[in-house]
């Protein structure tokens, strides 16, 4: 099939329901009911494949699928020729070593000739060789943090985020090795057809991700600290200016990021600026 593309998610698990989230909002729609493995947009070219996140790199490097979504800590794991179209900003996290709490860390000498439990040996492997250091990796694909209260290990290598699960089974974390978040991936050298389908889609992701990292915002100011205040919040080609009702103010609205917002928000307020709102966007295409 040329005209449609294919993308690989996750069945269930930390990466699913964002991936799935970011493609609705992207006006994309599709059934998936619990159990399905496969199904079809009905409004855009796209089928999924709902897998394990361990087989996406490879499906994608093979050519079953077009497309994947999968976090970097699998896709450099699994070490597969794939391009990395975009980085979707969510499932952040960290691969890190971990030790028990009582235990002393001196440095990442503690590792030497140490026993090491972890999912992650190729990451592992070339951290601890580009560190020089001799450690058994000891390979295991779940529950990693338990291994050193059975004896298993004497440190971990495993996915960190509030670390609440380090805590919770008595470890601290000494070393960060790879930071990771969810990406977008392709096959390498699809056919125009389907590269066409994937700009869409890109063009559409983009949208997504632009409008969720901007705000509108909306002001009421006197006409005196216009220049100021515009100056302040220059927003995409420039702020609009309506008058209002009352002689001598105008409604100031204009688009900018979050963080610039609130950099910006003493000196808009210290302008004469009142009646700040600040409106989530939905979509938006520069
Ligand atoms: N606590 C977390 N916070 C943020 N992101 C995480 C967290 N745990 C894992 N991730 C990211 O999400 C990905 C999937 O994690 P998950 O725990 O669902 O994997 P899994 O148990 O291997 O799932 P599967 O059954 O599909 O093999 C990880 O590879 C990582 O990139
Ligand atoms: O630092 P934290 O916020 O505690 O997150 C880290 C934990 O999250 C992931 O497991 P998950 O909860 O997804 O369960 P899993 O082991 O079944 O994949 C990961 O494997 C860690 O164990
Ligand atoms: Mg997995």
């Amino acid at each position: 099939m040329e005209n449609i593309i294919r993308i690989a998610v996750q069945k269930s698990g930390r990466l699913s329901e964002d991936s799935l989230s970011l493609i609705k909002e992207c006006g994309i729609k599709f059934y998936n009911g619990t159990g399905k493995l496969k199904s079809t947009a009905t409004n855009f070219p796209i089928e999924f494949l709902y897998l394990r996140d361990d087989d996406i790199p490879g499906y994608v490097a093979d050519g079953v699928a077009d497309l994947g979504i999968v976090g970097e800590n699998e896709l450099v794991e699994k070490d597969k020729s794939v391009d990395v179209l975009k980085k979707l900003g969510f499932s952040k996290c960290r691969l890190s070593l971990a030790i028990p709490k009582s235990q002393e860390y001196p440095g990442i000498s503690y590792f030497e000739g140490k026993n090491i439990a972890t999912s992650y040996t190729k990451i592992l492997g070339d951290y601890l060789k580009s560190n020089n250091i001799n450690a058994e990796i000891h390979e295991i694909s779940g529950s990693v943090e338990i291994a050193p209260s059975i004896g298993l290990a004497e440190g971990i290598c495993d996915i960190v985020s509030s670390g609440s699960t380090l805590m919770m089974n008595g470890l601290k974390e000494v070393e960060e090795i790879f930071k990771s978040e969810a990406v977008l991936i392709s096959h390498k050298g699809l056919n125009q057809e389907k590269m066409a389908i994937v700009e869409k889609l890109l063009f559409r992701i983009n949208a997504v991700q632009t409008g969720k990292s901007n705000k509108y915002v909306l002001l009421n100011a006197p006409n005196k600290s216009l220049d100021k205040i515009i100056s302040l919040i220059p927003g995409m080609r420039s702020p609009t200016i309506l008058p209002l009702a009352q002689e001598g103010w105008s409604s100031v609205h204009s688009v900018l990021s979050e963080d610039q917002f609130w950099e910006n928000i003493e000196e808009l307020r210290a302008a004469g600026a009142e009646g700040i709102l600040v409106v989530p966007i939905e979509k938006m295409v520069i």
